[in-house]
């Protein structure tokens, strides 16, 4: 059995879904778990809606999710020919769902009715897949994850029970292939003990079918993207990237941590824990080689590796009284980040102050200052960015460096990171 993820960008429109057909019936004989994302940026305009609910626009609300549903029924009637297809009820069944949360007064957290919203994506999106795959031949079951992943009630973020899901793949997933050959579900989403529906963070598809893949055992896991394979920066943004052939788990979750945006962080850990590799590869042209990831891998045949992380602010927390920043005000600092859910991506500290590069979220920042300011004085500076490079060379560090205003900078071992200013 394979595990197969085709995430927001191959399903951007008809011929792209098309595409991911022609891909799929190359792979006749095999047993495929096929997970999907919502379509192009859906979660994005989906997160629209929920914003717009939850600030009781609600008209604003509901012509928002009106053009979500018109552009799907668009994109279904294109690849099925008709709208007498039973798929269209069911599309009708997930958006009167919908309609009803936007019908609610807002009583629980923003995270729960987010959740509740932003799920539709992969509902919409594999129901019309499905239904597509069958008009050509790919006969497959669609599955509601929701029945199978049991998460808790971290909304927006939930944690897989692990346990009761392998009991479900085990006995709801595995006996579909018995009749079927293929079988089609939604990443990112997942239900709570009271079938709430849940998300798991976002980009959490390659996440949800690296679950799949270790609990189904597979031989493999691959993400199909818009890129050759996984490269060494990420390709809008640098010129001359080269492909990476083959690297290993560890390497991948470090590029992860430093910010690569391709594949999501949580992805490894399952596949690692079975060793499971995974293959990244072009959805655009399935003949191009793409790249292994898996326990073994030769760092020394790696080029520089290039993370560059926008948008961040250099915060910087000074003690009030000059009294030292010791391991007991670092304790309290930490927490109280945990505590508001801040990750801090470089951190330095010196005699009476602590800098520290974290992500630029205004909300988030302003409770944090409001909290740390009865303790520190606090300055900040944003519109920064953040560059990691593994495996450096100084020729093209100072290259990547022209024109940069250096704010603080950390080596350690083969990893380099500059925050700067352009
Ligand atoms: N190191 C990298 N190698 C390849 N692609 C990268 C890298 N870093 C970032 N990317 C970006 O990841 C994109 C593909 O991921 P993503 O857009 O999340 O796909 P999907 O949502 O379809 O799964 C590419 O278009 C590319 O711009
Ligand atoms: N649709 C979700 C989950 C996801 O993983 O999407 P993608 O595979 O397109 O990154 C998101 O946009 O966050």
């Amino acid at each position: 059995m394979k595990v197969f993820k085709f995430g927001g960008a191959s399903l951007e429109s008809i011929e792209r879904i098309r595409q991911v057909g022609q891909i799929v019936q190359s792979f006749p004989d095999e047993k495929l778990l096929i997970v999907i994302s919502a379509m192009a940026k859906t979660t994005n305009e989906l997160e629209k809606v929920a914003e717009n609910f939850y600030l009781r626009k609600k008209e604003i609300a509901a012509q928002l999710l009106f053009n979500i549903e018109q552009g799907h029924l668009r994109v279904a009637e294109g690849l099925l020919g008709t709208t007498e297809h039973p798929v269209f009820q069911q599309l009708q069944q997930f958006f009167t769902e919908a309609e009803w949360t936007l019908g609610e007064k807002p009583m629980r957290t923003y995270d729960y009715y987010y959740d509740q919203l932003v799920s539709l994506g992969e509902l919409l999106s594999t129901a019309i897949v499905s239904a597509y795959f069958n008009t050509i031949g790919l006969n497959n079951e669609w599955l509601d994850v929701r029945d199978v992943f049991r998460t808790d009630d971290n909304f927006r973020d939930a944690n897989i029970d692990w346990v009761y899901t392998q009991k479900q793949v085990t006995e709801k997933v595995v006996p579909l292939f018995n009749k079927t050959n293929i079988v089609i579900t939604q990443g990112f989403i997942g239900s709570t003990d009271q079938n709430e529906s849940v998300t798991l963070g976002r980009e959490g598809s390659d996440y949800s079918a690296a679950v799949f893949a270790n609990m189904l055992d597979a031989e493999s896991q691959t993400i199909w993207k818009d890129v050759e394979g996984l490269k060494n920066a990420d390709p809008k943004l640098f010129p001359n990237t080269v492909n990476i052939p083959e690297i290993s788990y560890a390497e991948v979750i470090e590029m992860a941590y430093y910010g690569a945006q391709v594949i999501h962080p949580k992805t490894i850990k399952p596949l690692q824990n079975k060793q499971i590799p995974l293959l990244v590869k072009c959805f655009l042209d399935k003949n191009l080689p793409g790249t292994v990831i898996r326990e073994e891998a030769d760092t020394r045949k790696l080029p520089p590796i290039i993370v560059l992380k926008k948008n961040q602010v250099l915060l910087t927390i000074t003690s009030k009284d000059y009294s030292f920043i010791t391991e007991d005000k670092i304790s309290d600092i930490y927490e109280i980040f945990h505590g508001l859910k801040i990750k801090i991506n470089l951190m330095q500290n010196g005699a009476i102050n602590f800098s520290c590069c974290i992500d630029n979220n205004p909300e988030k920042i302003e409770l944090l200052i409001k909290t740390l300011h009865q303790q520190f004085k606090i300055s900040y500076n944003e519109g920064l960015e953040l560059l990691t490079v593994r495996y450096y060379q100084p020729a093209m560090l100072e290259e990547l460096s022209n024109g940069h205003q250096v704010m603080l900078e950390q080596r350690s071992g083969s990893t380099i990171q500059r925050l700067w200013k352009k």
